[in-house]
């Protein structure tokens, strides 16, 4: 994973949560560790997430050029950070992906893909988990000028590429997620 630069987006309110998602506990470690080390063996690492609100050693924070303005504003601070090429981007909340889940993605990218995305287990793709270029970032910033807020249309249907049978997509967005 020499080649991607990471960025894990942890700047949400977690009011369905209760409590900052980020530092739960799973097995242990927070969220927020568990998602940072599957990414730990990117060249560069990003955090964006608002200036000191956690401390996570190796990881550069990132502030939101929108705070507060979810996810899709978020990517556009990931790829506006990132040099030239590949952006990993990971929702905190998902606390199972795996190297090898990041993995998978980079293997399955063409020469015409701006991103990749895997397929969760009701069919639908996982955009908080997935793979940006970083030549998204006009469409992006153009996407939130025009008041889009949804995270999955930052690449269109042709420029994606969708994955299916990974596991690892449990997204934590209430206690009860965590307890399954
Ligand atoms: N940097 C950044 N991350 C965000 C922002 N909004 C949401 N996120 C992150 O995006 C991921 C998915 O967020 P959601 O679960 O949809 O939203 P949330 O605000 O964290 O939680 P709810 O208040 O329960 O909707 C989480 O990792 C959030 O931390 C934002 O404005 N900036």
């Amino acid at each position: 994973m020499n080649d991607l630069t990471a960025a894990v987006l942890a700047g949400g309110r977690s009011s369905r949560f209760g409590a900052d998602k980020a530092l739960a506990l799973l097995d242990g470690q927070t969220l927020l560790n568990r998602v940072c080390a599957s990414l730990q063996a990117c060249s560069k690492r990003l955090l964006v997430a608002p200036p000191g609100r956690y401390d996570a050693p190796g990881w550069h924070p990132v502030p939101d050029t929108r705070p507060g303005e979810g996810p899709l504003a978020g990517l556009e601070a990931a790829l506006g950070a990132a040099p030239p090429g590949w952006v990993a981007l990971a929702g905190v909340d998902l606390p199972d992906l795996t190297p090898a889940y990041w993995q998978a993605l980079l293997e399955a990218r063409t020469p015409e893909t701006l991103s990749v995305q895997a397929l969760d287990a009701s069919g639908r793709p996982q955009p908080l988990a997935a793979l940006y270029h970083t030549a998204l970032l006009p469409r992006v910033t153009g996407l939130l000028d025009s008041g889009e807020r949804r995270l999955r249309l930052a690449a269109s249907r042709e420029s994606t590429v969708l994955v299916s049978g990974l596991p690892g997509l449990r997204n934590v967005n209430t206690p009860a997620d965590l307890q399954q």
